[in-house]
């Protein structure tokens, strides 16, 4: 490596300090060795990049790199790039460096997201088998702008524009304050070559679309900006999502009768709540009882159901839940509907 620091080598150290400094800061005197945490590294030049800035920093910070390659073996190319990203790795002092192989069986539509459950899958399991204190993302400042607007494209709410948290659980994006041009000029500068993973452009993806052609113009019509303003968009979103969200988990703490099959919420509390306070509490009741995330619309057939002033229902909910206003007890003919007062969250799978 020539010459000296460059600005995007010294934005990412300084990113990576960022995040690890206070997670460092907390961990026990006594501890025998430095905490691992792994990079998981596709070849490309944003994990790349992260890789080397990890292996760079980890004496002065007190942590030990390591790296996870996933070859999703769904290409010719990637099983020679797994190798080769492999020992890049070793040759950059991160250890220890682990491969896995995953089988995706999927085809079509549905194999994005078969090949990132089973990369999160093979994750956990090396987290597991190290003893890893967390799992570092790649993932740049464009990938968020591209999360940001794929939300707005899909009609998506706050949760889902904040885009992706620098930590959920331990798993950590250190890098989604530098640019994907900056990780490429680190790799450059470090002579790392990277792989271009041609599914990338693949105008198949709605995410490929937006990468390849959305952004680009949008770059072009309104300025350099945009990436930066589309980031920060998110980080206004999730601190306002944030706090929603723990008001939410109040009121239903509160409000909700849970039983182990059934949730409960009065109606009289629920029109008394404001609208977006109210989808989260229907979100919460059916997640409580395992079904997906409500879509809108299911969300908008709830409130239908919470409107009228019969007994109705269900309201039909993924994954094997049924929403019923009020309840008919078994055996009593003639019942008031005013008293139902309920709205009826159960599970009607076996
Ligand atoms: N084959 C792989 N092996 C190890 N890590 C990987 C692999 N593919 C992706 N990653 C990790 O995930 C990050 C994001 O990769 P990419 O942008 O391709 O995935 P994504 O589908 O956009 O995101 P995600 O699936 O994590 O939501 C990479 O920077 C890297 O840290």
């Amino acid at each position: 490596m020539g010459g000296g620091l460059t600005p995007a080598q010294a934005n990412a150290r300084a990113a990576l300090t960022a995040l690890l400094e206070p997670i460092l800061a907390d961990r026990h005197p006594d501890a025998a060795e430095p905490p691992l945490f792994l990079v998981a590294c596709s070849g490309g030049a944003d994990s790349l990049a992260l890789a080397s800035t990890a292996a760079f920093l980890q004496k002065k910070l007190g942590f030990r790199a390591g790296a996870i390659v996933i070859d999703h073996q769904l290409q010719e190319a990637t099983a020679a790039v797994a190798d080769r990203t492999a020992a890049t790795l070793r040759a950059l002092g991160l250890a220890p460096v682990l491969q896995q192989q995953v089988e995706i069986t999927q085809a079509g539509a549905g194999v994005e997201a078969a090949a990132r459950a089973a990369r999160y899958a093979a994750f956990e399991k090396a987290v597991e088998q190290t003893g890893a204190t967390g799992v570092l993302l790649g993932h740049t400042k464009d990938d968020q702008a591209e999360q940001v607007l794929l939300g707005l494209v899909r009609g998506s709410g706050t949760r889902s524009l904040a885009g992706m948290p620098p930590q959920r659980g331990h798993y950590y994006r250190p890098f989604l304050k530098v640019s994907r041009a900056e990780t490429e000029q680190i790799c450059t500068k470090e002579s790392l070559t990277w792989w271009e993973d041609p599914t990338n452009a693949d105008p198949a993806y709605l995410r490929s679309r937006i990468r390849t052609h959305v952004l680009p113009e949008l770059v072009d019509l309104l300025g350099d900006q945009l990436g930066e303003n589309l980031a920060r968009t998110a980080e206004i979103c999730r601190q306002d999502a944030d706090i929603i969200d723990s008001l939410a988990q109040e009121r239903f703490a509160t409000l909700a009768n849970v039983q182990p099959q059934k949730v409960e919420l009065d109606m009289t509390d629920l029109k008394a709540e404001p609208a977006g306070l109210r989808a989260r509490l229907f979100a919460m009741a059916a997640h409580q009882l395992g079904a997906e995330a409500l879509t809108h619309e299911r969300t908008g057939a709830i409130e239908q159901l919470l409107a009228g002033s019969k007994s109705a229902g269900p309201v039909q909910l993924p994954g094997g839940v049924e929403v019923w206003r009020g309840q008919r007890t078994p055996g009593v003919r003639r019942q008031n509907p005013a008293k139902y007062g309920k709205l009826v969250f159960i599970t009607v799978r076996s």
